[in-house]
């Protein structure tokens, strides 16, 4: 079963008006994973799509989406999947690939009907591409590791970069995921905005009653969204993206835009954020 849900862009004074029952129904997107179904979110920051895929043991196909107007859903579009479950397989173009828990898989555009299989919970991701890169599975050890933050300041993290230009190529698509180390709660502080490229996290690896306390906005109208374990949130251009978790969690990002420069960042210093 397949359910897609539209989600059009905000404008940040629009934003900044918003109660929190509002800013729940624009920005988190809580439901991506329901076992048998695949469901996705379509944005349109960059006609970017974030969902989840939860075959348990009998295939799902990704293939035609009525909102693209297009035959088969990555006839004009990239994709990058993340497996946050149990062993699966994904099955495109003609080829099976195996996943494990963390792996990567990137597909490229005009690669088909997209079958997911086994006890997966794949992450999915989309955006629009205007070339065919190649299709690449990409494990925790091709990831590129950046180690980032301290202890003092409750921000000690691994940042694995996966579709990444040091790692592979894509169109518009760059993906990882953030690991915090025991100990330290805060993703993405210093806050960062990037106005060239959208970005959107899934929460994962937390346990059921942890939740992240999720901060987005425009740096001087700051909100915060309660996250749970795989829910995710969409990042304006416009808007900070950063978290302090209640219990442990990883986070995958994933951009879309004008440009696949991870370091492309306005940083923000603490006193820049009200
Ligand atoms: O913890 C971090 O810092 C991040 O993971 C930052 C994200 O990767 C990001 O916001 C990239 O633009
Ligand atoms: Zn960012």
């Amino acid at each position: 079963m397949l359910h897609v849900e539209t989600r059009h862009a905000i404008h940040q004074d629009h934003a900044k008006g918003m109660d929190t029952a509002t800013l729940r129904q624009h920005f988190l997107t809580p439901d991506m994973f329901q076992q048998g179904q695949i469901r996705l979110v379509y944005t349109h920051y960059d006609r970017f799509v974030m969902g989840g895929a939860v075959p348990d043991g009998a295939d799902l196909t990704l293939d035609h989406v009525d909102e693209t107007r297009t035959p088969s859903f990555l006839d004009r579009r990239e994709m990058g999947i993340v497996n946050i479950g149990a062993t699966g397989s994904v099955t495109a173009a003609g080829q099976t690939h195996a996943m494990n828990k963390g792996d990567v898989l990137y597909l490229g555009m005009g690669s088909g009907p997209v079958t997911f299989g086994g006890q997966g919970r794949f992450y999915i991701t989309s955006a629009p591409a205007h070339r065919a890169c190649p299709t690449r599975l990409i494990t925790v050890e091709d990831a590129v590791e950046v180690n980032l933050g301290a202890t003092e300041t409750s921000n000690k993290r691994i940042i694995r970069q996966f579709i990444h230009p040091l790692v592979m190529e894509s169109c518009q698509l760059v993906l990882g995921y953030t690991t915090l180390l025991d100990g330290s709660v805060w993703n993405t502080m210093p806050a960062h905005v990037h106005d060239r490229r959208m970005e959107a996290y899934l929460y994962f690896g937390m346990t059921p009653e942890a939740r992240v306390l999720h901060l987005m906005g425009a740096p001087t109208e700051t909100r915060h969204l309660f996250i749970a374990n795989e829910q995710g949130a969409l990042s304006p251009p416009w808007s900070i993206h950063a978290g302090a978790g209640i219990g442990s969690y990883t986070f995958i990002w994933a951009m879309a835009g004008d440009n696949i420069d991870y370091k492309d960042m306005d940083m923000l210093p603490a006193e820049a954020l009200l």
